[in-house]
């Protein structure tokens, strides 16, 4: 198949690939200008690449733009495994992105969600993803750096820039790049996209550095800063810690630009999609309605400690998860052998999440809407986590190199899905009842058509009122 790879059309990557494997098995190698590509499409086969194997293939290939938009390359995702990663990974996962350090900010985070909520207007037509990153981005940096003099939480500074950045910065990524495949043309920029990425990646650090700095002359002035925010807690780590985030001040920056875009818009394609299956299966719907209104009460702000009570919701975020999730990529650090073909040295290695969550042979009915197979009360659901321990099911990946946001996607995803859930009813505009699930790759697989629904203040069932704002 060599020579293939450039005749795949990479909004569709996902199910060309998951094509191919249908014709040539869960195993197969392509070829781009003399790069190998691996794809694997099964359970059995990512758990070699993922665990098995993982110290071979614990790096992922950059693409040219993705280096330009993290200081090099030089961020947590990016970063070659190695001491560097590892310091800057136990930094994060333990301190600045543990349960611990998220329930500190939560109150900052919830602020805005409440806000959006209040933003969201009644009775007119909504585009459910627009309202739904808006949402995401500002709670987001509200945990970040919303705790600031300003504090509040509500209305985090650079909001609505830091979208506009992000929404650009995905539609880079998303773009292919001549130069990603023939390197040697990288220094012609031949689109342009090296060029976009750059002014983006200075508007990022822009952002990035006004309110670092602000907050550290906010610090050394002497002013108290009223609430403990995760741009807090960098600094102090950075005060104390003998590490990279306190000798290099772009591994520090880089890290918050990690937090601030890393799942953003994940969070938010996923979001627009797990309303879209709802609003295309009513019993799905009534059951988390009611669930939320046994849990929460009607007249109730989602809480976060509501969290951990909404088995319903929360197995609707999982099988949201299996059907819209799209490729794993990792490099090949050393030749090895999976599947019993030999892998070179260098060779880009895919794990099709999006094949193996829609395999028949790993589950049942695999292109239905069934929030049930995740419940506790059914057989295999306790099974499949969010760490991938399960190979059939990886939305965050697996192994050392597992999604370090994972906590923080897991709540925002759940806490905003309950909360436009609780306080709208959503209906669909007349004559646009039929929805379309059409999708583009990216790190999760997005919606062509925007989903556009219509929010309505719930009647509340028994009390007969509606939700007040
Ligand atoms: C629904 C939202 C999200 C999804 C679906 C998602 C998915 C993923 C996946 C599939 C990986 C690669 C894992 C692997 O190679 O095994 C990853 C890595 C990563 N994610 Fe996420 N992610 C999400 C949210 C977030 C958030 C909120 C953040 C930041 C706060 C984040 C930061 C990262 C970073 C830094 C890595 C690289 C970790 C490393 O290489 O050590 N992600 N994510």
């Amino acid at each position: 198949m060599v020579g293939y790879l450039p005749f795949l059309h990479s909004d569709s990557l996902h199910r060309q690939f998951a094509d191919l494997a249908e014709a040539h098995g869960p195993i197969y190698k392509l070829k781009a200008a003399n790069k190998p590509m691996i794809v694997v499409s099964s359970p059995a086969l990512a758990k070699e690449v993922l665990r098995v194997n993982e110290s071979i293939f614990s790096t992922r290939p950059i693409p040219i733009v993705g280096r330009i938009l993290t200081y090099d390359g030089i961020d947590l995702a990016n970063l070659p495994y190695g001491p560097d990663w590892a310091g800057l990974r136990k930094v994060m996962f333990r301190e600045v992105l543990s349960s611990g350090a998220l329930d500190t900010c939560h109150a900052l985070g919830r602020g805005a969600v409440e806000a959006g909520m209040r933003e969201i207007r009644a009775g007119e037509a909504t585009g459910v993803f627009d309202a739904a990153m808006k949402v995401v981005v500002d709670s987001t940096l509200a945990m970040l750096w919303g705790g600031g003099e300003e504090g509040g939480g509500a209305a985090p500074d650079f909001a609505a820039e830091y979208r506009e950045a992000t929404r650009e910065m995905t539609e880079l990524l998303g773009r292919a790049n001549v130069s990603d495949v023939i390197p040697l043309l990288a220094r012609f920029d031949l689109q342009g996209i090296q060029r976009e990425a750059a002014e983006v990646a200075e508007r990022f650090d822009g952002i990035i550095t006004s309110v670092v700095q602000r907050r550290l002359k906010d610090l050394s002035s002497g002013k108290s800063v009223p609430s403990k925010d995760l741009l807090q807690i960098l600094l102090e780590i950075q005060s104390r810690e003998d590490s990279l985030i306190a000798s290099s001040s772009l591994h520090f920056k880089a890290m918050i630009q990690d937090i601030a875009s890393g799942g953003t818009e994940s969070i938010a394609i996923l979001l627009e999609w797990a309303m879209t299956e709802l609003l295309s299966n009513k019993e799905a719907m009534t059951k988390i309605q009611q669930e939320l209104d046994l849990i929460v009460g009607p007249n109730n702000f989602v809480e976060q400690r509501h969290l951990k009570e909404l088995n319903y919701l929360n197995a609707v975020v999982k099988e949201t998860c299996r059907l819209h999730l799209g490729l794993t990529p990792r490099l090949a650090g050393q030749p090895c052998t999976i599947g019993g073909y030999h892998i070179p040295k260098g060779a880009a290695v895919f794990v099709n999440t999006w094949a193996i969550h829609r395999d028949p042979q790993n589950w049942a009915e695999p292109l239905q809407f069934r929030p049930e197979r995740f419940l506790d009360s059914c057989e295999d659901g306790p099974r499949f986590d969010f760490m991938g321990s399960s190979f059939q099911f990886l939305p965050f990946g697996s192994g050392r190199r597992v999604c370090v946001g994972l906590n923080l996607a897991e709540r925002l995803m759940k806490y905003v899905l309950a909360s436009m859930l609780h306080s709208f009813e959503w209906k669909l505009p007349d004559g646009e009842e039929k929805l379309d699930f059409s999708d583009k790759l990216g790190v999760v697989a997005k919606k062509v058509k925007p989903l556009v629904a219509i929010p309505f203040p719930r009647r509340l069932g028994k009390l007969g009122c509606e939700v007040q704002f």
